[in-house]
């Protein structure tokens, strides 16, 4: 039919085809996902979604109008000359397994989002417990819940770990305040932002990528107009190559409690400036009187609560108060907490549970016992916590990360080495506020005190 030229000439035609689509996808992977895998990956998913919907047990059963196709054999004489069948159609009520109704699928540059309308009697949480099943169903590396709204929710599904190679962080200074430490799972950046989400708990084994993500915080903040004070029981061996950008760093127990002193003495100066100006935070005070902004680091928070002697007990009850006051007042009047530890449990005493109460923003890392992660997560959604735990040792600075409200993601911080925070430090020093300039110590008075 066809001549051996003409064959030829196909084949070579399907050969050129193929060998561009590969170098396609291997030199800008994004367009040919979003020109070539995107489309023929929608279709597949709505062609065999009643399959799988069925499968991960998402359909449910309705009875409805149905024209069915029944075979009749014919009996009496005819039947015994041959088999004889007619057919009939019936209109009857019959049980049919009904999807949730999948709404218009949208590319993302590591996967896809899909709205989907629940079934009545379905939540969201039906979706979340079946991911997995899914995740395989549709060849994708993860599927997610990541929104809802009554009546509907979003999967957001990612074909490959964006995790595994994250890339460097820009280090243009982002907004005041704002860091972006690495990437999200669904591609985003990570932004860590303390005017929205004030205060941090940081939790992580050795070797988990803490470290590595407060370096990469510093390096955000250290060109910013911000105050950074440090405290590092561990001998001040983690935070003292950032100190030419530190306000103050209090590397023993009796330290800690003097700066922290003067914090909770100048919070209480600041919420005098406020009430003077009939504000309710320092944002809105005048341009001239708005104090600068101050990040507190305390590096293993452990060590703070530990009590060896009887002589230790009265300055870890002083301690504790103060970062209690801290983390309670510290929004409104700008003063930050990122709190890091290796372990976060209940048996460091009563102070550390009321302390966790108040740091909204928790990054959990891969952790050793189970009662940290608890601690860090365990408050929130049980299935960050499960992330938590199957965090694998091998992928240092993945975390989950869990926000003021509610929803988390699984994140990774970008490398950033100790060298390259110290670096941004040093480069940045002459923004650090001396600490004498930065606390106001004494006793002030508040307004209604005054009049009193
Ligand atoms: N985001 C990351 N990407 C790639 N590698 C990382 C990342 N974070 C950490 N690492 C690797 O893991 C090692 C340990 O990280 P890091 O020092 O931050 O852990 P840590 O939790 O602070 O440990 P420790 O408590 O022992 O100081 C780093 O030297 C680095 O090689």
């Amino acid at each position: 039919m066809f001549d051996k030229a003409t064959l030829i000439e196909a084949l070579a035609v399907l050969v050129a085809v193929v060998a561009g689509g590969l170098a396609w996808r291997r030199f800008h992977p994004l367009s040919f996902w979003l020109c070539v895998g995107f489309p023929a990956r929608a279709v597949w998913l709505y062609a065999t979604w009643q399959h799988v919907a069925s499968a991960c047990k998402l359909t449910h059963k309705r009875r409805r109008w149905r024209v069915t196709l029944d075979s009749v054999p014919v009996l009496g004489a005819a039947s015994r000359e041959a088999t004889a069948i007619v057919e009939r159609r019936h209109l009857r009520r019959v049980e049919i397994e009904k999807a949730p109704r999948l709404g218009l699928i949208r590319p993302s540059q590591h996967g896809w989002r899909l709205p989907i309308r629940l079934n009545d009697g379905q939540i969201p949480d039906d979706f979340a417990k079946v991911a997995e099943r899914l995740a395989h169903a549709w060849r994708a590396h993860a599927v997610r819940v990541l929104d809802s709204k009554p009546g509907k929710v979003v999967l957001i599904a990612t074909r490959k770990d964006p995790l595994v190679t994250v890339p460097p962080v820009d280090p243009t200074p982002d907004d005041l305040l704002t860091v972006r430490p690495g990437v999200l799972e669904n591609g985003r950046p990570w932004v860590i932002d303390f005017k929205t989400v004030p205060h941090w708990l940081f939790a992580g084994a050795t070797q988990s990528g803490k470290s590595t993500l407060l370096n990469a915080i510093i390096r955000g903040l250290a060109p910013q107009p911000v105050a950074l004070v440090g405290f590092d029981l561990k001998g001040g061996v983690e935070l003292t190559p950032y100190v030419v950008r530190m306000s103050a760093l209090a590397t023993t127990r009796s330290a800690c409690v003097r700066l922290l002193d003067g914090l909770v003495s100048e919070l209480t100066h600041r919420m005098a400036d406020c009430r003077e100006h009939g504000v309710r935070n320092v944002w809105r005070l005048p341009e001239e009187l708005r104090p600068i902004p101050i990040v507190a680091v305390v590096d293993e928070v452990a060590e703070l609560f530990l009590i060896a002697d009887k002589a230790e007990k009265e300055e870890v009850a002083k301690t504790s108060v103060a970062l209690l006051r801290i983390a309670q007042l510290g929004r409104a009047f700008g003063v930050y907490l990122i709190v890091c530890g290796q372990r976060i449990g209940s048996d460091l005493g009563p102070g550390v549970t009321a302390l966790r109460s108040q740091l909204s923003g928790r990054v959990c890392h891969r952790v050793n016992d189970p009662e940290t992660a608890a601690m860090t997560l365990g408050d929130m959604d049980p299935a960050a916590l499960e992330a938590a735990r199957a965090i694998p040792a091998e992928t240092p600075g993945v975390a989950i990360v869990a926000g003021s409200d509610g929803s988390w993601h699984r994140a990774r911080s970008a490398l950033t080495t100790e060298a390259d925070a110290e670096a941004a430090a040093r480069a940045n020093r002459h923004l650090t506020t001396p600490w004498a300039h930065l606390v106001r110590t004494g006793p002030r008075a508040l307004p209604d005190d005054q009049a009193a």
